[in-house]
């Protein structure tokens, strides 16, 4: 495959993980990244992959948004969903006429993204491999995940498969769909379970697994769906999570049977707690909540679906962030409870 020139905008855990596969495997990457430290240290010994699946480092050039000069045919943006719209703003003047930003990130930031560079510039993705930031230099890449690309209008291009080709040295279980707005609500729907989970201290295999829990997977599920529903777009399911056991009315035996699947696809990995949990209990630092799941809500509210459950989810986390709630395994409870 001839070489590509990619610039990744965002090298934390997905960037830094899909950028340092793309390099190993002859493509010419290109870092940028808002923490200095983590610049310097690529720049001066290169990004590091730690972890069980494989130990490497990557040489390859590292810059702030500040510093970085140029101008790329695809640009990877790889940022948390609430630094979307500053960083498309900052990586346009890089991005070239005919070229496009593909977003590997949670939410639904692909529309962001299109209001600053172009909706026709912008390519889908829904990623659920798992990986973390450690260190400026190292990124842990804990386990493997469905990866699916997307162009935004369901058409099937060149530039897709051109993409998905690439995409396959670091995913070779990747595939492409012409539905990556059904994936994008899958993973809001697996996603609110882990905004959830990051109120407590157990880990997403054994928070899912609390029996006692079953009823809040299925309401938070069931808000999600309902949601999706009233945009038009069902939601896919992958890796043990069905949005069709979650949707409203759907039995409690159907709930059961994806949450034990979602439980045994979690239990191995290394990644054990969210990257919600742990930009609260590691990073402290704000998490995703206004960007991915306040949005749920809103949406709801638009097409006359209440999202009790969900709007209370989104107050909890901010009283965790704002250090007004312990992160404490009974906040699940409470939220149950209303
Ligand atoms: N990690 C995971 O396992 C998974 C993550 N995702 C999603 O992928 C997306 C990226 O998450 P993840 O890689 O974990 O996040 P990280 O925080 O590990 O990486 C994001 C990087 O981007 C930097 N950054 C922030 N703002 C800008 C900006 N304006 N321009 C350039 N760089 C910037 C961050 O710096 P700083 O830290 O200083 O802010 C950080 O180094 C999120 O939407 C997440 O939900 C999806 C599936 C799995
Ligand atoms: C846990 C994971 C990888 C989904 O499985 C995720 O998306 C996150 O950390 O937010």
């Amino acid at each position: 495959m001839p070489a590509s020139r990619i610039l990744v905008w965002g090298a934390g855990a997905i960037g830094g993980t899909v950028g340092a596969y793309l390099r190993r495997a002859g493509h010419d990457i290109t870092f940028v990244d808002t923490d200095a430290a983590h610049v310097a240290a690529i720049a001066r010994d290169g990004l590091r992959i730690t972890g069980p699946i494989e130990q490497f480092t990557v040489r390859a050039p590292a810059f702030t948004p500040a510093d970085v000069t140029g101008v790329w045919d695809r640009i990877f943006l790889c940022v948390k969903a609430q630094h979307t719209r500053a960083a498309s703003e900052a990586l346009a003047p890089h991005l070239a006429p005919g070229g496009y930003v593909l977003s590997l990130q949670n939410g639904l930031c692909e529309e962001v993204i299109a209001g600053v560079v172009g909706p026709e510039r912008v390519v889908g993705a829904f990623i659920n491999f798992g990986a973390d930031w450690q260190a400026p230099g190292e990124v842990q890449f804990a386990n493997h995940g469905a990866v699916v690309l997307g162009e935004t209008d369901g058409r099937m291009t060149k530039r897709l498969s051109a993409l998905h080709a690439e995409m396959l040295e670091f995913a070779p279980h990747a595939i492409m769909t012409d539905d990556i707005h059904g994936y994008l609500w899958g993973k809001l729907g697996y996603g609110i379970l882990l905004f959830a989970q990051a109120l407590g201290q157990l880990g997403i295999a054994d928070c899912l697994a609390r029996p006692e829990l079953l009823p809040l997977w299925r309401s938070l599920g069931a808000e999600v769906n309902a949601v999706a529903a009233a945009l038009g777009v069902q939601p896919r399911g992958f890796n043990g999570y069905d949005p069709a056991a979650f949707r409203p009315g759907a039995s409690e035996a159907a709930a059961r049977e994806s949450v034990v699947a979602m439980v045994a696809f979690n239990r191995p990995n290394a990644k054990t707690h969210s990257g919600i949990w742990r930009d609260i209990a590691v990073r402290k630092r704000t998490t995703e909540v206004d960007a991915q799941i306040a949005p749920i809500a809103a949406i709801g509210a638009k097409h006359g679906i209440p999202c009790p459950v969900t709007q209370r989810l989104v107050d909890m986390i901010h009283a965790v962030e704002q250090g007004r709630l312990p992160q404490a395994d009974a906040n699940l409870d409470a939220l149950m409870r209303g």
